[in-house]
């Protein structure tokens, strides 16, 4: 379980530009949780996502994942238990390297081994069953670098790699944004699959609002670096679209109905 408690952070204190991004924010995720997360432009997602990440460190609070204490961990550390996967596709995986390649380092994540590049045959075998899953033809493409993927095979190729090595959270920062709509709910709908590994936690902020309250078993929506909302079961199957922009008056730029 993810335990945040009463973190903040504020950038450029004390100068003319100073920012509460994140303002005592208390979240617990439960094991098995699905979150979805909306919320304005300037909202404070993508911060709530780097503080927990290790990328930026907090003012006040805690975080801990499980009996780990985050708080202060680097976040080279935090990463042996977070996955994380961001909007851009060129971002998640080393563009002039395999497919196998990638996956070998992926995978070599969680031990203590360090880097491999390569695979042993059994290894191979396990991914090209894996990669099969993804329905996307990659497991006949194992030697082929990735940059000849397209956007939507290589963010699903980036979200297997971060699952791959068992993380106990799954980070997603928009990771669908710029995919086109098809591709988009493929890789949706992988990353529904991939949440319902024993134990994980996921987080995604998504601007498509349709999308916050299709997947996931859970949706909160943060307004001044603080989560206004939290919608959970009955609650939350009752809530629509239209319903929320009218009442919390989400004013997003990108905002996908
Ligand atoms: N590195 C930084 N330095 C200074 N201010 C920052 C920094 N990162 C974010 N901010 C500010 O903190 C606030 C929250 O930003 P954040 O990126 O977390 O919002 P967001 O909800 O992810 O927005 P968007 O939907 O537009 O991506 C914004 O006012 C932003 O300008």
């Amino acid at each position: 379980m993810l335990k945040i408690h009463g973190i903040s952070k504020t950038f450029g204190k004390g100068t003319i530009n100073e920012k509460v991004a994140i303002d005592d924010v208390t979240l617990e995720v439960k094991k098995g949780d699905f979150i979805t997360i909306i919320g304005s432009n300037g909202a404070g997602k993508s911060t709530l996502m780097n503080c927990i990440s290790g990328v930026l460190d907090i003012d006040e609070g805690s975080i801990f994942l499980d009996d780990i204490n985050l708080t202060r961990m680097p976040e080279y550390k935090r990463s042996k238990f977070i996955g994380r996967v961001f909007q851009d596709p060129l971002k998640g995986t080393a563009f002039d390297m395999t497919i196998e390649e990638n996956l070998a380092i992926a995978g070599s994540k969680n031990k203590s081994l360090g880097l491999q590049k390569g695979l042993s045959g059994k290894e191979r075998e396990y991914f090209r069953e894996k990669l099969a899953m993804l329905d996307m033809g990659l497991e006949n493409r194992m030697k082929q670098k990735s940059k000849l993927l397209s956007g939507g095979q290589r963010q699903a190729l980036t979200l297997f790699m971060a699952v791959i090595s068992n993380p106990k959270l799954l980070l997603l920062d928009e990771h669908t944004a710029a995919l086109d709509p098809n591709a988009a709910q493929k890789v949706l709908a992988l990353t529904e699959e991939f949440s319902k590994a024993p134990g994980l936690c996921t987080m995604m902020i998504t601007h498509n609002m349709k999308a916050a309250l299709e997947y996931g078993n859970r949706t909160i929506l943060m307004k001044d670096g603080k989560v206004v909302l939290d919608l959970i079961g009955e609650e939350r199957a009752n809530m629509s679209v239209e319903k929320l922009i009218a009442q919390f008056d989400i004013d997003n730029d990108r905002m996908l109905l």
